[in-house]
């Protein structure tokens, strides 16, 4: 490596989310390479937008082995000569599960800022699955915001606010109808301009419809809601793909398909930062490895006893830790300490 200074990309791209940290990585040897941000993960091909003319590119592979490395939103260098992917950048924020089959993590969403964490207010709205989502947006890094849609088929949302907004410290909770206009505007602070967001949630609570709302892009080019779904009856999820997306006035929108279940894994420090009060109060149980469930001077158990933690609260801490240590595979040896993969925790 020498000193020559390291590739100055152009300034439109920070309109696309580069950041510091990703200049960071660069150095001479990446000279006249391109910054393009992956759009869409297909099989065998990889579609990055480019920031500089704001349309798309399609990317070749520079190496044989698929595109099973590459997430929506990750920042890749392109030799602009063979419009090949060279060289992937480290990620700062990533979103990932492991589904029951599958041994390694799917990838869902890299370089996210924020995860806006769908539900509506009727019968989807459930505690115990927002928790994993939250579990899910810490572990990555990214800020979790709960959206409550559907405000417009509910009498009172104040009692859905409420409950959502209690389940981790400093959680920011919005309500509104994905439908309107004016959806867009309670969104904004997130969505400003190099800010990248990305919706979660299950089937129907209204991701494509806030997705349309908040993109800037021509109604025939909008993605299909449940409501065209209906009409051709075709198809369980109306998402299929994840994309990024142009935001009107402002940053990137990442699309998810509905999850129907969300079972949690290698999220040991998202659980932390979940269940804080649970985590703050562990040290001053009497034993060290203390499961809060019978032991004598459990300083947990106390906080329930006074009123103080809610027994529900604790039981749902109890599944989602066991479930976690169950899911997440235990590394030995040199290579498993390097890895980033949760190590189970002791209670
Ligand atoms: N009244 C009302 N209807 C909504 C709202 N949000 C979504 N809908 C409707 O709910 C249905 C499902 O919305 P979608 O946007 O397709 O849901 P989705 O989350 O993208 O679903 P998948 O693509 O299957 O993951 C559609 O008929 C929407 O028009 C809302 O806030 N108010
Ligand atoms: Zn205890």
């Amino acid at each position: 490596m020498n000193d020559a200074p390291p590739l100055c990309p152009d300034a439109a791209i920070d309109s696309l989310g580069w950041q510091p940290f990703f200049a960071a990585q660069l150095t001479a040897d990446d000279t006249g390479m391109t910054p393009v941000r992956i759009a869409v993960v297909h099989r065998a091909r990889l579609l990055a937008e480019t920031g500089a003319t704001g349309g798309g590119e399609q990317l070749r592979l520079a190496h044989l082995g698929g595109t099973s490395d590459y997430a929506v939103g990750d920042w890749v260098l392109m030799d602009p000569e063979t419009r090949s992917a060279v060289r992937r950048l480290n990620r700062r924020t990533l979103l990932r599960r492991r589904t029951e089959s599958a041994h390694i993590p799917q990838l869902i969403a890299a370089n996210v800022d924020t995860l806006f964490i769908v539900t509506s207010c009727n019968d989807d709205f459930n505690v115990a699955r927002l928790e994993r989502y939250l579990a899910l947006a810490n572990e990555a890094g990214t800020n979790p915001v709960i959206v409550l849609t559907k405000v417009d088929q509910v009498a009172d949302a104040e009692i859905f606010r409420a409950q959502a907004g209690a389940l981790q410290r400093d959680l920011a909770v919005v309500t509104l109808n994905a439908k309107a206009p004016d959806a867009a505007k309670t969104l904004a602070p997130w969505c400003g301009p190099g800010q990248t967001v990305a919706l979660v949630g299950s089937s129907g609570v209204g991701k494509s419809t806030l997705l349309n709302t908040l993109a800037a892009k021509a109604p025939d080019a909008q993605q299909p809601t449940g409501d065209i779904r209906a009409q051709d009856a075709k198809g369980r999820h109306t998402t299929t793909a994840r994309s990024l997306h142009a935001i009107q006035g402002g940053g990137w929108v990442i699309d998810t398909p509905g999850m129907r279940t969300l079972h949690v894994s290698d999220v040991a420090d998202g659980l932390d930062i979940l269940f804080a009060e649970i985590t703050e109060l562990a040290p001053d149980c009497r034993f060290r490895d203390c499961t809060h469930a019978h032991e004598p001077g459990c300083a947990v158990q106390k906080a329930v006893a006074s009123g103080r933690l809610s027994p529900d609260r604790l039981d749902r801490w109890r599944k989602l830790n066991d479930e976690n240590v169950a899911n997440t595979p235990v590394r030995t040896g040199a290579r498993g300490n390097k890895s980033d993969a949760a190590k189970p925790r002791k209670r």
